[in-house]
């Protein structure tokens, strides 16, 4: 393989983060490298234990599981964890997938079980209700329920379905706690393209004026969200299945299969073939050892890439809290800083909405991940040298899978030209220098933005601000027509610690109108936005968080806050000195409903948001003693 020429920027965060994490991350190889075995993990349990494992099997999967000779079993045995329901279109499909994999598992000389399901919230349900004050947490309770299911420790191999939101972190996040497993992320992939998203916008828009009725907006909503897979907006679970691709732990050009393609069944197949064969026993039908674990994959040189592959796509801001939590799951430490840093060597290279009219599917037909892949290779912007489900070296993904006239599954070299300029660059021609993510610091904390999606102009707001400690507080002043004017509007107490860091999408078709009516107007929040949010300049994930004393909370009306996305600060004129920090975060009292009151324990021990905003490990432990995030 030829000396692959790499960007000095990605060469030196990379550097960095790995000499940061050696002890961290030493202490985690050491672990997962115990952990492993060349024997199947359920020949070590002992009989009651084991027998309780197939006890409810067929009478071919307990030969399968048991294993015919004096030697027990020898098949590897491949854990399915699937966070299947109805609730999520995207997640839908994924009802039928445990049944197939367990017969491709078989085919390819393993057995595979249903090990365990994990909870999916769809955000989309919950944007802008109480709900919504769970989903982060959601995060880390899929991570523990993914550990429930595999702590059976019945298994050599571990197949993950899930694409969605909170839940593909999570699922990493869990995988990573069993990191001796080779483990391979299953998608479904996108709906068909329906109303586009920029005339949704435009209807949501003109429904915050009341020029058009509920039932009209019904109408285009559902004209938008019309089917089975994942919504066609550039946010979150598309961001989930880009970074999957490009750590390595997707097939090569599984992403954006559509679910109804008979492609999707091919690669659904063989993703169980292959963990079958990747497992520590070696390949069932070769006998080839291609020991694949999921913590040696994901090394300081993956998560780099997936932090490049985010910031070249101008993906969800989410990725900036679920990045750094699924890198500590791996004993890595990911900073904001390497984000900054690695945003001024990575140019924009696609305009899916909320950042352009094209959506998920325009993205793939113009080239998608086996472009995007090649054309951050050929700058040197992606760590090549690194595993992956698939085999050594990222150059790989560079392919695309296509169907043979029997059905089976190749991999073909992808397009070198992207099919549609208007949506996706090379490396060399990009739509702008940097990818629009970047850092805000100053008297107000440190904060994230994003700009592919807002237009250059608003790019330094400088406004009075308006306080609100809520999503209705604000929308019941701009359904008064209180806020027709240059505004910046505060919305503090919606940290993780207050309520669970909520997204605040629903803030954004007012926020439109306000600037569509010409206002400079900025959102600054220790809350979050939904990856499908745009337009808006917001300084999100202000750290620290109101609810521990952070000086969002010293803000008052009418204090001069400045959001300046070019020099990257967030500041103020007023003279914070000897304020006190006003509102509350609300009180347990408050939380009853909507099984609130039953993440108590996750809001007192939740870290900071540049930490990841997780209740795992040191960050929790910090959280729970007390220490100030
Ligand atoms: O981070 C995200 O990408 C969002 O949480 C996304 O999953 C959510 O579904 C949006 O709210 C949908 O957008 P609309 O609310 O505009 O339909
Ligand atoms: S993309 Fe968002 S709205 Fe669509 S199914 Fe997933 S969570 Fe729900």
């Amino acid at each position: 393989m030829s000396e692959q020429r790499i960007h000095p920027t990605v060469a030196a965060v990379t550097e960095r983060i790995a000499r940061r994490s050696a002890a961290t991350r030493s202490a985690y190889l050491e672990r997962i490298r115990a952990a492993a075995s060349e024997k199947p993990a359920r020949g070590q349990l002992g009989c009651a234990n084991f027998a309780h494992g197939f006890a409810a099997c067929s009478p071919s999967e307990k030969l399968g599981l048991r294993g015919t000779g004096p030697q027990g079993p020898v098949k590897p045995n491949v854990a399915i964890v699937s966070s299947y329901n109805d609730m999520l279109s995207a997640h839908q499909p994924l009802r039928t997938y445990p049944e197939q994999l367990k017969a491709a598992v078989a085919a390819a000389g393993g057995v595979a079980q249903f090990a365990g399901g994990v909870p999916a919230m769809c955000d989309g349900i919950t944007q802008g209700r109480a709900g919504m004050e769970l989903s982060l947490f959601s995060r880390d309770v899929v991570a523990m329920a993914a550990a429930v299911a595999l702590a059976h420790d019945m298994f050599d191999g571990a197949l993950m379905l899930g694409v969605c939101d909170k839940i593909v972190p999570g699922l990493v996040i869990g995988a990573l706690s069993f990191g001796h497993l080779p483990t391979i992320f299953v998608p479904a992939g996108p709906m068909s393209s329906g109303l586009p998203n920029k005339e949704k916008a435009r209807v949501r828009q003109r429904f915050a004026e009341g020029k058009v009725s509920r039932e009209e907006l019904l109408d285009a909503e559902a004209g938008a969200y019309h089917g089975i897979g994942t919504c066609t907006f550039y946010g979150t679970a598309n961001t989930n299945q880009l970074v999957m691709e490009v750590l390595g732990l997707h097939l090569p050009g599984a992403s954006f299969v559509h679910p109804d393609q008979p492609l999707r069944k091919a690669l659904t197949d063989e993703a169980g073939r292959r963990v079958a064969a990747t497992t520590s026993l070696g390949d069932p039908t070769s006998l080839v050892r291609d020991y694949t674990p999921i913590g040696e994959v994901l090394d300081e040189k993956a998560w780099v890439n997936a932090v490049v592959a985010l910031l070249a796509t101008g993906g969800s801001t989410n990725h900036t809290l679920h990045l750094v939590a699924m890198a500590a799951a791996a004993g890595i430490t990911l900073t904001w800083d390497d984000f900054a840093e690695l945003s001024t060597a990575v140019p924009l290279l696609t305009r899916m909405y909320p950042n352009g009219p094209a959506d998920i599917n325009h993205f793939h037909a113009a080239g998608g991940t086996a472009f995007l892949i090649g054309t951050l290779l050929d700058g040197g912007l992606l760590n090549e040298d690194v595993r992956t489900v698939a085999g050594d070296g990222l150059a790989r993904y560079r392919r695309e899978p296509q169907l043979t006239d029997d059905g089976s599954i190749v991999w073909v070299d992808g397009p070198t030209e992207s099919l549609d300029l208007d949506v996706l660059r090379p490396y060399d021609k990009p739509f702008a220098p940097d990818g629009g993510l970047r850092m805000l610091h100053g008297d107000l904390g440190r904060a994230v933005i994003k700009v592919s999606a807002v237009d250059p102009s608003h790019h330094v707001v400088r406004a009075p601000a308006r306080v609100f400690d809520g999503q209705a507080d604000f929308l019941a002043a701009f359904e008064r027509d209180e806020l027709n004017h240059d505004l910046i509007a505060v919305l503090r107490y919606q940290g993780p610690r207050a309520n669970g860091m909520p997204e605040l999408h629903k803030l954004i078709p007012a926020l439109g109108v306000l600037q569509d009516r010409g206002h400079h107007v900025a959102l600054v929040t220790d809350g979050r936005l939904s990856g499908a949010s745009g337009k808006i300049p917001a300084a999100i994930h202000c750290t620290p968080e109101a609810a521990v004393g952070g000086p969002i909370a010293l803000i008052r009306n009418g204090d001069i806050v400045t959001v300046d996305a070019v020099a990257g600060t967030l500041t103020t004129e007023a003279d914070l000195s000897g304020r006190r920090p006003e509102g509350a975060a609300p009180t347990d009292a408050e939380w009853v409903g909507t099984g609130r009151e039953l993440f108590t324990a996750l809001r007192a021990g939740v870290g900071p948001a540049d930490l990841g905003a997780g209740v795992f490990g040191a960050v929790a432990t910090a959280a729970f003693d007390g220490a100030s995030a």
